[in-house]
């Protein structure tokens, strides 16, 4: 099958066998076909342990595929790379160095001369609203401020596809809506192509442009949603949006259901 010209991720029938001395082969994804277009916002959702981190890990290049490809603008996926930013629950910031200089880190091993990349992270801390803090060292930080200095030092790379995996799964609701509020605000703004995976119905309809809901393991596409709601998305708004109300319902009982089925 030929790959549409504006998909930035192609995954086409990919599947995932690891072999553990605990459980022997282990099949964790079983046929998975998704395509995520140029600055497109993709969400997936699932139930535990159905295979979500590994497809995000091995569209970074982190985790091998067993079979089946993933294609990143056309070229297969070889290994990790600066096209691909990974932000994940776990901040993994430098401890030892202070907010401006963990952004400024990636920059810099780029080949960004110091001056450049102290203006270039100080102008993404102001987009994540974390202008004060440049100085402090990330023991001093809330989570939620962990996490916008862990995505501005993503965003420093300046790659085409964030891969963001639960990262706001650690947070308290009020940082988390927060936080997808800006995610928003900063998508809408250079429009990366998004690879979101969430265990929460609302923050994914919320999000995103289609959401994939997967199968317990192992995992394959259950089904797929076009969201078809306007941006720029204003929470209070969409709350009392019928169509909002109608995605979250759906599914939910998507969900309910396979819980039953798979009981
Ligand atoms: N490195 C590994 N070695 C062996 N098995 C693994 C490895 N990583 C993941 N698995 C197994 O693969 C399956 C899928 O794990 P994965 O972390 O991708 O699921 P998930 O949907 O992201 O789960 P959660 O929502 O709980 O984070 C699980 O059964 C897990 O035990």
């Amino acid at each position: 099958m030929q790959t549409p010209s504006n998909a930035m991720i192609d995954i086409a029938s990919v599947s995932k066998t690891y072999n553990t001395s605990q459980r022997g082969s282990h099949l964790a994804l079983d046929d998975v076909n998704l395509t995520i277009n140029e600055g497109e916002f993709v969400s997936i959702l699932g139930p535990s342990g159905c295979g979500k981190s590994t497809l995000l890990y091995m569209v970074g290049g982190f985790v091998k595929v067993s079979a089946g490809s993933i294609t990143v603008k056309g070229a297969p996926v070889t290994g990790p790379g600066p096209d691909r930013g990974p932000v994940f629950q776990e901040f993994a910031l430098f401890p030892w160095k202070t907010v401006l200089e963990n952004v400024m880190y990636g920059p810099l091993e780029q080949g960004m001369p110091k001056k450049e990349a102290a203006a270039w992270a100080r102008q993404l801390l102001t987009m994540v609203h974390l202008a004060k803090y440049e100085s402090f060292y990330p023991k001093e930080l809330s989570g939620g401020m962990k996490q916008r200095v862990a995505l501005a030092r993503t965003l420093a790379y300046k790659p085409n596809i964030l891969l963001m995996d639960e990262p706001f799964g650690a947070l308290d609701a009020y940082t988390r809506t927060r936080l997808q509020n800006e995610l928003l605000d900063i998508w809408e703004r250079d429009r990366k192509t998004v690879m979101f995976i969430t265990h929460s119905v609302e923050e994914a309809v919320f999000l995103s442009d289609r959401v994939y809901v997967m199968t317990p393991s192992p995992g394959h596409i259950r089904k797929v949603y076009e969201i078809d709601l306007p941006r720029p998305r204003v929470r209070s708004e969409l709350l009392l949006d019928r169509r909002y109300q109608d995605y979250v319902v759906s599914i939910e009982r998507l969900l309910d259901e396979q819980d039953k089925e798979f009981a």
